[in-house]
């Protein structure tokens, strides 16, 4: 059976960064399908300040055409944090106990994933795949990770095929298009009054203006 690829995030907004990780994973591990689950109340950060409707939105209009992936707004909907832990869980309850889910992390999230609530219980529920993210080389990871996880990842540590074998437990890591893109940047570039054009969907950054995202004052 096919693995299903889970893609988090808080899409504040999408870029073509998250596009490229959800392609490339999808095609390297042979992914049934990615769902891009936008974070409603994120556990580790600040609230996102653009309201969820907008980035539920600004994922739609990105993923649009493409027949691999779907939109899941289990996260937003709810009345309180989202931790991953328990949206696996709630994956898991409705796809069944064999069907291998693939949790798709950039490398960024990767390494802070001891902080992340029940985390060790993460590998019960779904496989992990790192994506390599420019600012975060693979040969600086080691010294970067915990104790702990790093002998997660060598106990872990499999091939794409691997992950049809087994419905969660291991890990894989996959280089993919270096491209230096984060929402903080595209966010920062708009309050400027400078153009991110190129760094996301030309249909994002229209919703973005029509509904006056991310201006100076906000
Ligand atoms: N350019 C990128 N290359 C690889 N992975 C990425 C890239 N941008 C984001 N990701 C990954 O996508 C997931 C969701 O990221 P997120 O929505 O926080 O985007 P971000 O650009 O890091 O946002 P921000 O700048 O607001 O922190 C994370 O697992 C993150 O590591
Ligand atoms: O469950 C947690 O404790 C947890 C802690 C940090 C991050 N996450 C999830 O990791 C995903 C990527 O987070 P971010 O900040 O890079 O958008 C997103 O789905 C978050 O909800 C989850």
């Amino acid at each position: 059976m096919k693995p299903i690829g889970i893609f988090g995030g808080t899409f504040d907004p999408i870029h073509f960064g998250h596009l490229r990780l959800a392609e490339e994973m999808a095609e390297a591990l042979e992914l049934a399908t990615v769902h891009f689950i936008p974070a409603g109340t994120p556990p580790h950060r600040t609230r996102p300040r653009t309201d969820a409707h907008h980035r539920l939105q600004m994922v739609q209009l990105a993923i649009a055409g493409n027949p691999r992936f779907v939109l899941d707004n289990r996260e937003v909907g709810l009345p309180r944090l989202s931790f991953t832990v328990e949206t696996l869980a709630s994956l898991r309850d409705e796809l069944g106990t064999t069907q291998p889910l693939c949790l798709l992390l950039g490398a960024d999230a990767f390494l802070g994933l001891t902080t992340w609530h029940r985390w060790q219980d993460l590998f019960a529920l779904a496989h992990i795949a790192v994506a390599h993210r420019p600012g975060f080389p693979q040969s600086t990871w080691k010294d970067a990770m915990p104790e702990v996880l790093r002998a997660e990842l060598e106990a872990r540590m499999a091939h794409p095929q691997d992950l049809t074998s087994a419905a969660a437990g291991l890990l894989v890591t996959r280089p993919i298009t270096a491209l230096d893109i984060s929402a903080t940047h595209i966010r920062d570039t708009l309050r400027a009054a400078r153009s991110p054009r190129y760094l996301l969907p030309n249909v994002v950054l229209d919703y973005i203006q029509a509904n006056q995202l991310y201006l100076p004052e906000n």
